[in-house]
Order: structure tokens, then C-alpha cells, then sequence
């Protein structure tokens, strides 16, 4: 922590002694007053000097009162000076140095009156002291510190010595390369002196009347001599910055609510401000409010305490300042501490005192206001006596001292100055270094783009390439788009020829098909008709596949006896026609034929009376349609059993009959069935059901016969001989549309339970087309033709 410039000097302390401590102030009594005309001192030694100036400073009335006092009880009269105080009885006048009503005149105007003047003095070395005494809200404070708008003598005293921005408030040469200021601020309450600059509490705290937000506790100074030890100070050459940092530590005060201000100082503050190059010196003290105990209302005896302590100060200047102007042998400076730091300002010879008187303008405060008027007037009073020839002789060793103290804030000044200038000097190499790593950067950004635009190409010579390079990547676009096209059509073309290949190999296998179809026939007659039957079926055959569907009607054109011709029952078709057992249909037309192995589905022609050209393709479409598989072959007895007898013409009665019939065919198969089906079902039988289910597969289940769906659902579950049992087989022959001519034959399977709809639905799952239409001829059990 760094000492201030005068209690830092050992030499300041232990040698500094006040030029007039041990020389009395002449006084204004009359007989030694210099200034009193018949005086002897006013005789014998020039007139002496007034070191204190007295200025009268009336505040405005605090909010509306004004209006409640029109008249006001302060007048200050036309030569400035006089202060006029009117009370019922009369009216008093105080002559003073000056007077100013804040109404006419703000801070602005006040400091440059009365302050201004004075400031100059400290920039070239005089010493100064400003102090303001008044009672409680008399507008101590706030000359002293202002307000927002109006910066007090404190900020404005310090722009006055820096200038605004480090230059004289006039804006003209500096004082000097080293100007600068060195502000201790020291709080003085209940009789302790506190560095208010000072944060880490070394002094501890208060406990009472702290302010709301203050910085912890202040540090304790101790007074050596005229001057306290070890404070804290600010130095610099920038009013601004030192401005904010009093404005700080001011809100730092004690301040406490009193009856007669809201924010009441509570302590006397002290900035004293040096100016170690000229050895200038401004004090400025805002001291506490000078009422009594009584008027500060305080309550309880630690309170009036405290106030008692405040004043005490207040009272030891009053004594001083009447000691001097008495001209006492003593003057009790060390009765507290504020006359303590202030005797030099009044011992010095070259120490001003400027005493500002604040009063306010309310007439409640008449008595205080007259105690203040009075108290400066005294002070007014002051006179300091001639120099005396001892007193040069102190006054040589204490301006030694002085230099010695100048000298040492000079060093320290020099030093701080000099390690700044440091630390600049390291930033400004620091800052060099990265200004030429930036032109380097830019030089070789510079370079980058110099050496593109030299080397690198137009911008149309850019679009020409791309467009050059877009041109190739479409044609082989293209060309990869043909091969393309061409090996698909390559692949068409292939799969195309397969397909064909495929045709024709399927057509030689209908031919072969044909062919052994033929052959088949060919020993049916045979074994029928005999020899010469045969002989002549087989020049029929060897003339064309016409003749084998001719022949087929012949052998199958009649009614199988034992089958039911059928004109689906369920659609009302045209009836159904059932053989009797005889076999002999009812037209004549069904010859009769024994049990037979063949085909189980045969197309039968009807018309066969078309040129030779027109039958060959008819039986090559024939031939393609006929389906081969195995069929077991029936006994005829059966058939003949199952076989209804001959139907008239009635067709009610006929219908019901063969119905019955139908039924009764099916029940006599079934049990046929079941005696055969005890057996393992063979092979194809189990192909068959193997057929029907990928059959029923491919079904739309909800328009499936569901007999028959069943049968096959549980044909997976089931082992073929349960399906076996649950299966009749059964010969039908039906005529198919007209769109599609030609009959069919085959045997089916179907449920046990299956109905006419079933087995409907079997025939279209057959023919493979649902929407083909068809007519049943003949139905009836296995054998049966
Ligand atoms: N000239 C003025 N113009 C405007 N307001 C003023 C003026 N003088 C004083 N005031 C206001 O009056 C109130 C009391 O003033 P101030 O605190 O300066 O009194 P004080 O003499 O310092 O009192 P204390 O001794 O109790 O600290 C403050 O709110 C202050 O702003």
C-alpha cells in the first residue's frame, strides 16, 4: 500500500514542521488587529493576511416549501457580501467574502466565482483548503459532491488541475509532461480516521450507520503529527478516471436518517489532493452537520453518543478558529482529529482556507443559520501576524522537508510513469510483431491472387471447358444409353425365339399326344368291333384326326347308361335327362358299352359336317383341349344298380325324381367308395387331390364351393385315407357355351356332402374359367358308361 506523498516521507514526518506552530495568529482585537486602523500592530507592521475567506452559500428551499414562504428571511444585500438575516424584532447583517444563493447561481456558477480562482493557486503550488460547515441539509454535500447533473467542487477542482482529457480545463499546455495528482479520501467519525480507499478492512468495521451496499469495512489510519499514516491514495492525470473512483468510495459515508436530513452525513469527509510536481495542495472537507444533540433528535445514550462525538470536531474548530482570532497561546488543534489535519492549513502562511457557510433559506432554521453566520464571521477574523525572523528559520527547514516530500512523489511518480511506459513499450513491439505477420499474411494473399490472375484462365474459357467436358459426358451418356437399348432388344429378341422354340416343342408333344390317342382308339375299336372294325377305324384315323371326334360321338354321342343328363338343376337349365338302367337313352341315342379303360374327359364334336379343311383345324383344337389321365375303371353293375329308372315327361315330377336320383347315386357310390377306399389311395389318386387342391388354391375363397374348399382345406391335415373316405368319385358330362362348343366327360372327386353348386364349382375350376357358362348333360357314378 503505498504511503500518501506526505505521511510516505519519513523526512515529511520526523522534519516537517508547521511554519507558524510556534508563532500566534494575530488576532482582531483591536490593539493588535493589523487590519484595525488604530492598532499599534497597524502601526508598527503591515497590515497581516487573511487566510480564512468566508462564503455564504443559501441553498433553495428543499421541494414545494417555497411556496409556503414567500418571503424569504435571507437577503443577501447589493454588494455580495453582506448577508442580511431578518427576523421579527429586525434584522441582522453578516459581512462576509462573498454570498451566493443557489437559486441564482448553480455549482457551475458557484465554483467558477468562488472555487475557480483558487484551484489555479493549488496548479501552481498553493496550498488550499475548502471546507463546509453548516447545520445538517444546509447543502454541504451537495456543493461539495453535487449531483448528477451538477458535478460538485470535489470533481470539478480535479478537472480544473488534470483538464478534461489529461490537459488544463482551458484546454491549453499542459503543466508540465509529469502533471498528475496524487487524492487520499479519509472519513473521520467518532473520533477515528478511516481510509475510505481502502477495501480490505484492516481497520475494521463500524457496526452503526454503515450504508446499505457498502464495500466492507474501512480501514483505520493513525495520525503522526499533523498528517495520517500509511493511507491509500490515487494518482494518476485523468480527472474522469479519478472522478469515478471518488465517486465510489464516496457512497462509502457513513450517512444516517436524521430529523433534519433524510441522508445525513454522519462523518466528516476529507480529499486531500496533491499536486507533487508544483507541490500544490487542495483539501476539501465536507464536515458533519454542526447541530446540536437535541436538534439532531437522536435518542438513547449511545446515539447521543455518536452525535456528541461528531460534533466534537465541529466544536474543536470552533475553538481553534476563536483560540486564533483571540490570539490565545494555545490553539487546541489536537482536541480532534480534524483540526488535527487541519492545522496546517491554518499555521501554513501559504494555506488558504476557504470556509463556505451553507444555510438554508427556512425559516425554522433561523438560529442555526445565525450560529453559522456568526461562526464564520469569527473565522473571517483570522488575521496571520508578520514573519519574524525565527519563523524563516523554521520556515527554511520545513520547506526543505517539503521539497524532500515533492521529491519523493516525484521518484514514485517517475517510477509508476516508467513502468507504464514499460509495459506500452512491450505492447507496441507486441502489436508491431502482429502487424507484420498481417502484411506478411496480406503479401502472400496478395501474391495468391496476383499469381491466379496471371495464370488461371478467362471466365469464358472456364464456361468453354465445362461446356466441353458436359458435351462428352452426354455423348457417352448416349452411347451407354444405345448399347443399352440394344441388348434389351437382343434379350427380347431371345426370350422371343425361346418361346417359339417352346411352342413348337410343345406342339410336337400335342401331336405326339395325338398320335397315341389314336393309337388308343384304334385298339378300343378293336377290341369292340372286331377286326374289320378295327380295319376300318384304322383307314378312318389314317384319313384324320376329324374322324377321331367323329367316331368318339359315335361310340359316346348316346346317353351312358346310368347317367343322369343334367340341364344344371341348380340354374334352371334345361333338365337333365337320366338314363334308365337299361342304357338306353331316351332319344335312342346312348349306345350301350361295357366296362372300359380310356380317357376320363374326351371332347365330343357335334357337327362334322364341315369341308376336310375347316374339320382339321376344329380337331387340332380338339386335340389340344383333350385331357388324358388315369381312370379306374367301374363295374358296370354298379352303374346299373345306381341307375334311375326311365323319366317321363312330366316335368315336375321328373325333376324331383332325378334329383333323388342324384343323390341316391351319390350315397351308392360313397359306399362303393368307402369299401374300395380301405385300400391306401394309389398314386394318381392322390395326384388327383394333389391337383384339385393347387386348384382350390388359386380359388377366390369366398365364392369357392365350400363342400369342396373343405374337402381340400382338410385334405392337408387329413392322411389320403381319411380324404379317401370322405370322397366320392363321379362321371359327369356337361356341355360347355356356345362361345366354347363341344361337350366333356370326365370323373370327378368330390366330397361326400358335396352339392350340384359343388360340384359346379369343380367343372369351372376344371375348365379353368369361372365365367364360363356350361350345361349339364350326364351324371352319374363311375362306370356307369
Ligand atoms: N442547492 C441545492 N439544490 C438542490 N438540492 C439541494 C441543494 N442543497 C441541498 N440540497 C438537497 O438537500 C438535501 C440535503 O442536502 P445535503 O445532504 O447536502 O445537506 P448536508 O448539509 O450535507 O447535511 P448533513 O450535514 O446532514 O450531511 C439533499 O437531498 C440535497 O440534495
Amino acid at each position: 500500500m503505498a504511503p500518501t506523498p506526505s505521511s510516505s516521507s519519513k523526512l515529511s514526518q520526523t522534519h516537517m514542521r508547521t511554519p507558524q506552530s510556534k508563532q500566534r495568529l494575530n488576532f482582531s482585537s483591536t490593539r493588535n488587529n493589523p487590519q484595525h486602523p488604530n492598532s499599534i500592530a497597524a502601526k508598527e507592521n503591515p497590515p497581516g493576511e487573511h487566510p480564512v475567506e468566508v462564503i455564504g452559500r443559501i441553498r433553495n428551499y428543499p421541494g414545494d416549501q417555497k411556496d409556503k414562504n414567500p418571503i424569504p428571511f435571507l437577503h443577501i444585500n447589493p454588494d455580495n457580501n453582506t448577508l442580511r438575516v431578518r427576523a421579527d424584532i429586525g434584522y441582522r447583517d453578516f459581512s462576509l467574502d462573498g454570498v451566493s444563493s443557489s437559486e441564482e447561481e448553480d455549482l457551475d456558477a458557484f465554483y467558477k466565482k468562488f472555487i475557480e480562482s483558487r484551484i489555479n493557486g493549488v496548479k501552481m503550488g498553493a496550498k488550499c483548503t475548502v471546507m463546509m460547515y453548516g447545520p445538517t441539509g444546509s447543502g454541504k454535500s451537495h456543493t461539495m459532491f453535487g449531483c448528477p447533473k451538477q458535478p460538485g467542487i470535489v470533481y470539478r477542482s480535479l478537472k480544473g488541475i488534470l483538464g478534461e482529457h489529461g490537459e488544463d480545463e482551458n484546454g491549453g499546455e499542459r503543466l508540465g509532461v509529469g502533471t498528475f495528482v496524487q487524492v487520499t479520501v479519509l472519513e473521520i467519525y467518532n473520533e477515528e480516521i478511516y481510509d475510505l480507499l481502502s477495501t480490505n478492512g484492516g481497520g475494521g468495521g463500524f457496526g452503526f450507520g454503515w450504508p446499505k451496499g457498502g464495500n466492507g469495512s474501512k480501514a483505520k489510519l493513525e495520525v503522526m503529527g499533523k498528517k495520517v499514516k500509511n493511507a491509500n491514495f490515487i494518482s494518476g492525470n485523468e480527472a474522469g478516471k479519478i472522478s469515478k473512483e471518488i465517486q465510489k468510495v464516496e457512497k462509502r459515508r457513513i450517512v444516517k436518517s436524521t430529523l433534519c436530513n433524510e441522508r445525513s452525513s454522519r462523518s466528516h469527509c476529507m480529499i486531500i489532493l496533491d499536486v507533487p510536481t508544483v507541490g500544490g495542495r487542495l483539501m476539501l472537507v465536507d464536515m458533519a452537520g454542526s447541530e446540536n444533540i437535541d436538534q439532531a433528535g437522536q435518542v438513547g445514550f449511545e446515539a447521543k453518543m455518536q452525535t456528541a462525538k461528531i460534533n466534537q470536531g465541529n466544536i474543536a474548530l470552533k475553538r481553534v478558529v476563536e483560540s486564533i482570532a483571540n490570539g490565545d497561546s494555545h490553539v487546541p488543534f489536537r482536541d480532534s482529529k480534524l483540526t488535527m489535519l487541519l492545522q496546517d492549513s491554518f499555521e501554513d502562511d501559504q494555506s488558504k482556507i476557504l470556509m463556505i457557510l451553507c444555510a438554508s433559506p427556512d425559516p425554522k432554521e433561523i438560529h442555526k443559520t445565525v450560529c453559522t453566520l456568526e461562526y464564520g464571521a469569527k473565522a473571517k477574523c483570522i488575521v496571520r501576524g508578520p514573519h519574524t525572523p525565527t519563523k524563516d528559520k523554521n520556515e527554511d527547514s520545513s520547506s526543505a522537508a517539503l521539497l524532500g516530500s515533492r521529491l519523493a512523489a516525484m521518484d514514485q511518480f517517475i517510477h509508476k510513469l516508467q513502468m507504464e511506459n514499460k509495459l506500452r513499450e512491450k505492447e507496441r513491439n507486441e502489436a508491431h510483431k502482429e502487424l507484420l505477420k498481417k502484411k506478411e499474411e496480406a503479401a502472400a494473399l496478395r501474391a495468391l491472387v496476383e499469381g491466379k490472375g496471371t495464370s488461371g484462365a478467362t471466365e469464358e474459357e472456364i464456361n468453354a471447358k465445362v461446356n466441353e467436358q458436359a458435351l462428352i459426358l452426354k455423348l457417352e451418356l448416349e452411347k451407354k444409353l444405345d448399347k443399352c437399348r440394344r441388348m434389351a432388344e437382343e434379350l427380347v429378341e431371345m426370350e422371343r425365339r425361346r418361346m417359339e422354340e417352346r411352342i413348337l416343342q410343345q406342339q410336337e408333344e400335342v401331336e405326339m399326344l395325338r398320335r397315341r390317342l389314336q393309337e388308343i382308339e384304334f385298339e378300343l375299336c378293336c377290341s369292340r368291333d372286331g377286326r374289320n372294325a378295327v380295319e376300318n377305324e384304322a383307314k378312318e384315323l389314317d384319313s384324320g384326326s376329324s374322324n377321331f371326334a367323329k367316331r368318339l360321338i359315335g361310340i359316346y354321342g348316346d346317353e351312358i347308361p346310368g347317367m343322369v343328363k343334367s340341364m344344371d338343376l341348380d340354374m334352371g337349365d334345361p333338365e337333365p335327362v337320366m338314363h334308365d338302367s337299361s342304357g338306353i337313352h331316351p332319344d335312342g341315342f346312348a349306345p350301350q358299352f361295357g366296362p372300359k379303360t380310356g380317357l376320363s374327359t374326351v371332347y365330343e364334336e357335334e357337327e362334322i359336317e364341315e369341308d376336310e379343311e375347316q374339320k382339321e383345324n376344329e380337331e387340332d383344337e380338339v386335340v389340344e383341349k383333350l385331357i388324358i389321365e388315369e381312370k379306374r375303371v367301374c363295374s358296370s353293375e354298379i352303374v346299373n344298380d345306381l341307375r334311375p329308372k326311365q323319366s317321363d315327361s312330366d316335368t315336375a315330377s321328373s325333376r324331383l325324381l332325378r334329383i333323388q336320383n342324384i343323390f341316391t347315386l351319390c350315397g351308392n357310390q360313397r359306399e362303393l367308395t368307402q369299401q374300395i377306399s380301405t385300400e391306401t389311395p394309389t398314386k394318381p389318386m392322390a395326384e388327383t387331390i394333389d391337383h384339385y387342391w393347387s386348384e382350390v388354391k388359386s380359388l377366390d375363397k369366398e365364392n369357392s364351393p365350400p363342400g369342396l374348399i373343405a374337402a381340400c382345406l382338410n385334405k392337408k391335415e387329413t392322411p389320403y385315407n381319411d380324404f379317401a373316405d370322405a370322397q366320392i368319385e363321379v362321371y359327369v358330362k356337361w356341355e360347355a357355351s356356345k362361345e366354347i362348343p363341344g361337350k366333356f366327360i370326365t370323373t370327378l372327386k368330390v366330397v361326400k356332402d358335396a352339392t350340384l353348386a359343388d360340384l359346379r364349382k369343380l367343372i369351372e375350376i376344371y375348365l379353368a374359367a369361372d365365367n364360363q357358362a356350361f350345361t349339364f348333360l350326364l351324371l352319374g357314378p363311375v362306370g356307369s358308361y
